[in-house]
């Protein structure tokens, strides 16, 4: 059997970007993000030809596990959430590269061990000392992973090694900033890719070319013409096995803060001069150093939690958060957080920034909405009828794409009006299915690319955003006074206030 290796073809397919051949030590091997997420994207890379053949993956984490075993393990995540394993033999390539070392993050001698192996494996398999390490474990063991990477010598190459740190970095600004510290010790900044998933999704880099690679949208982007921005990021899956992560975490710190705040950032920054990493994040930096909850006297006109109770979804019974396993009975941890945010700087002064994002919400949607301005004056008096503000709709998932509702007037002698859709899709206009973002966030580290994580100042500014109400709802509180929205409903009516008081309302999605 020819190997791709030895297949005098395979230069000729392979893509442009093409990384070094590298090891890729993932810790947290065993867990959900690996199986269900990383793999698959990595065994994705590799059908296509985006990763070298050399390309070896180590899975480290406490279990007892075989080469073998993880192997078969991650099979198992390609088949059930990658779309399949295809051709066995690219598998079996694929395959050959993966080996499992057992070992505790937080014991110094885990990292020697690997270290030996990782050393065996260049030799083995041709890798050159290159080497990417992947936090893929709770945040708790983010610091105790770098100082010990550190410690053994497994980063003192700024060119050949780079770590990744998921999310949430950090638990709050504090940490945060003590995470950074910590970064800033063993390693520098340009070996660092701090990931937030969202911004790797097809869609969410569209907003860019949308915004900046057309001339008629960007004079409209500002307080003159928008009246205000929203912001939903709904899922309709519940807490599944990840309480024991979710109960330290809740809504805020595991969506708001990041994915919906890099949302966020992406729609209202300036343009930035060019497409590299520190420009783009440049100018996220000075929109979130403008950004502030509406108002910072009274929270509750700013930001409001919630929890899902029991209720039905697709005609069965869900459970109540405080039902589902691993969770406090008492607990106050939200499921939903509602937020009003304003940017005080010369583009957005006065616009509200409405953002909401929950589990167990009717559906999985994520869109970002510009609502404009009224007209100033409606002359289609014979009409008897409103007209609807223009919305532009940048849908992130699913059915991603971009849609514009405008006034059109309807056949007939009369002259009325209708609201109408002009509708891009990437489905139909593309014809092919949009990545998933960890394919993309993989192949951009192991080629050095930094332009879609995010950098140290950006994290501890969306951290400072939100901190009062984290302050606020890390105190102690009665169970009683959380705010409860059933399964398979939008959210609580407190967040259904935060909108309607201002003569807006969230839109039906
Ligand atoms: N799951 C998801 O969809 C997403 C997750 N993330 C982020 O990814 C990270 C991991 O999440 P997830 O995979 O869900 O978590 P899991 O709880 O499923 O996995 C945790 C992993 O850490 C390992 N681990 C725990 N303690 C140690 C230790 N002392 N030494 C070595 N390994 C250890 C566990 O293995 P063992 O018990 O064998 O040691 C397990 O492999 C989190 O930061 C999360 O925020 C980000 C986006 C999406
Ligand atoms: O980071 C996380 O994201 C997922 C949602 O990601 P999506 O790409 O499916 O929209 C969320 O379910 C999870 O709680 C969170 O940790």
């Amino acid at each position: 059997m020819i190997t791709l290796q030895e297949n005098p073809l395979r230069v000729g397919l392979q893509q442009e970007r093409t990384p070094e051949p590298l090891i890729l030590t993932i810790f947290g091997a065993s867990g959900d993000l690996t199986q269900r997420k990383l793999v698959p994207a990595l065994y994705q890379l590799k059908k296509e030809r985006r990763l070298p053949p050399e390309i070896t993956i180590v899975g480290v984490a406490r279990r007892d596990w075989s080469d073998d075993y993880f192997r078969e393990q991650m099979r198992q995540g390609v088949e059930e959430f990658g779309g399949g394993i295809g051709n066995e033999a690219v598998w079996n390539d694929f395959a050959q590269g993966l080996f499992y070392c057992s070992g505790n993050m937080d014991e110094a001698a885990s990292y020697e061990k690997l270290d030996t192996l990782l050393s065996e494996l260049d030799g083995k398999r041709g890798t050159r000392g290159n080497r990417v390490f992947y936090l893929a474990v709770s945040p708790n063991f983010f610091v105790p992973g770098l100082r010990n990477l550190g410690a053994a010598g497994m980063l003192k190459d700024p060119i050949k090694n780079r770590v990744v740190i998921e999310k949430p970095f950090g638990k709050d600004l504090g940490s945060a900033k003590a995470l950074n510290r910590v970064v800033q010790e063993v390693c520098r900044e340009d070996q660092v890719y701090r990931i937030d998933h969202y911004l790797g999704k097809e869609t969410v880099q569209n907003i860019l070319v949308f915004r900046f690679g057309n001339a008629i949208f960007e004079p409209l982007w500002n307080r003159n013409y928008v009246d205000h921005i929203q912001i939903t990021v709904a899922e309709s899956v519940g807490v599944e096995d990840r309480a024991g992560y979710y109960e330290t975490s809740g809504a805020l710190r595991d969506m708001v803060q990041n994915h919906l705040m890099q949302l966020l950032a992406i729609t209202a920054m300036d343009a930035p001069n060019s497409l590299d990493a520190d420009s783009i994040r440049n100018e996220k930096v000075k929109v979130f150093q403008a950004m502030h909850l509406a108002d910072t006297q009274n929270l509750d006109r700013s930001a409001i939690r919630g929890q899902y109770s029991a209720g039905w979804m697709k005609g069965k019974p869900i459970p109540g958060y405080r039902e589902e396993p691993g969770v406090k009975p008492g607990t106050t941890t939200p499921t939903f957080v509602a937020m009003k945010l304003m940017i005080d700087n010369w583009r957005w002064k006065g616009v509200p920034f409405y953002l909401r994002t929950g589990k167990r919400l009717p559906k999985k949607v994520s869109e970002i909405a510009i609502q404009f301005k009224e007209v100033p004056l409606l002359i289609f008096q014979s009409a008897a009828q409103q007209t609807s503000p223009n919305i532009l709709a940048m849908r992130i998932q699913p059915n991603e794409g971009i849609n514009l509702r405008f006034e059109a007037k309807m056949p007939g002698p009369d002259l009325r009006t209708r609201t109408v859709d002009m509708d891009f899709s990437y489905g139909s206009s593309f014809g092919m299915e949009t990545a998933d973002a960890y394919n993309r966030l993989l192949l951009d580290c192991m080629l050095g690319d930094q332009t879609l994580f995010t950098r140290g100042d950006e994290v501890e500014e969306a951290w400072r955003v939100v901190t009062p109400a984290l302050a606020a709802w890390d105190a102690p509180a009665d169970p009683a006074t959380i705010p409860q929205y059933e399964a398979g409903t939008w959210q609580p009516t407190e967040a259904e206030f935060l909108i309607n008081r201002d003569g807006r309302r969230w839109r039906r999605l």
